[in-house]
């Protein structure tokens, strides 16, 4: 049944893709999250365009590679700026190597001279000379509606931001920043605090927005109970809340949200309405975890999208 410029998918998948030559894109908004949910548009030219600045997870469930299956499940175009390259896989991170700040820079040329994404998420940035390098680069470039993910320790406990890093996190990057989402302990390393309730991650979301973000979500996925995330945007409070899902397969959540939020920024959506639906996102991807590797096992990034039974 078409409607609006869709024609059903000729393989007959549940899926719809839209109409040869139509300029019409978006993510359905009659489907339940249980059910196929993204429009793929395949016009060409009009697709958005989203770039992840993050480290490389060769285990595939956080950094870049988390990036770009969000960015693919949410039908816009990805690109990425690698900082760091990590051995690493669902039990642990074996080693770490930087990119030199140069090369972070090159790379952020060539995409910003070429491919202006629409939206940016910022993950792993591993020291203070790249911090600095990626500074210059969204100066530069005057880059807006980027999405900072403070990352600072893996699941697994290793150090992914040197801990000497956090000012230099703090001063160059938040300022430049359409939203900050830090994990309980991230927000309180930020603002050199234990933060252990909804009280103290309200407190939290208003220190950081001093720091010169436009917006701060602190994330509870470390709380009990629900899993409720605190949003501030200098105005009002919002408690964004899903249920929490038992499982141990969390690998990657933080990266898998912050670049869920950044493509629903491309695609349009307001912050309050992008964090709704990245939230969405996130919870029906935990939902549907792997239970891959013999450790802390992915998220499905492909859980909204019915691609074969099999
Ligand atoms: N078990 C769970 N059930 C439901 N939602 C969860 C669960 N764990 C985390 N979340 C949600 O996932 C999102 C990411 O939060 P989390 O606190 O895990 O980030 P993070 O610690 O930065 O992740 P990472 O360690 O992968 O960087 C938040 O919206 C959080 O509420
Ligand atoms: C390259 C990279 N970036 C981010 C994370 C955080 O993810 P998690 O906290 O789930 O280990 C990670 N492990 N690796």
């Amino acid at each position: 049944m078409a409607e609006r410029g869709f024609v059903p998918d000729p393989l007959n998948l549940n899926r719809v893709m839209p109409a040869q030559g139509s300029t019409f894109y978006e993510v359905c908004k009659k489907c339940s999250p249980e059910q196929v949910s993204i429009i793929y548009y395949f016009g060409g030219g009009h697709m958005k365009l989203v770039l992840t600045i993050a480290g490389s997870d060769s285990g595939g469930g956080a950094g870049i590679q988390a990036d770009l299956k969000t960015f693919s499940a949410h039908g816009v175009y990805g690109m990425s700026v690698i900082t760091s390259i990590t051995a690493q896989n669902t039990m642990g991170v074996l080693g770490i190597e930087d990119v030199s700040p140069d090369m972070v820079y090159l790379q952020m040329k060539a995409i910003f001279e070429d491919l202006y994404p629409d939206a940016v998420k910022i993950g792993m940035v591993s020291n203070e000379d790249i911090i600095k390098m990626i500074a210059k680069g969204l100066k530069d470039y005057n880059v807006k509606n980027v999405v900072l993910d403070p990352v600072m320790i893996s699941k697994s406990g290793s150090y992914l931001l040197k801990p000497e890093a956090v000012e230099a996190l703090k001063k160059e990057l938040i300022s430049l920043s359409l939203v900050v989402t830090p994990n309980l302990m991230e927000a309180g390393e930020l603002i050199g605090k234990e933060i252990k309730n909804i009280s103290d991650m309200k407190e939290a979301a208003k220190k950081i927005l001093d720091f010169g973000a436009k917006a701060v979500i602190v994330k509870g996925g470390h709380l009990t109970g629900d899993a409720l995330d605190v949003f501030y945007d200098g105005k009002e409070f919002y408690e964004i809340t899903s249920e929490r899902i038992d499982t141990k397969n969390t690998h990657g959540t933080g990266c898998t949200f912050s670049s869920a939020i950044a493509a629903n920024i491309a695609l349009g959506y307001d912050l309050v309405e992008s964090i709704k639906r990245a939230k969405a996102y996130i919870t029906g991807a935990i939902k549907h975890s792997l239970a891959i590797g013999h450790g802390v096992g992915p998220t499905n990034h492909f859980w909204n999208i019915k691609i074969r039974e099999v």
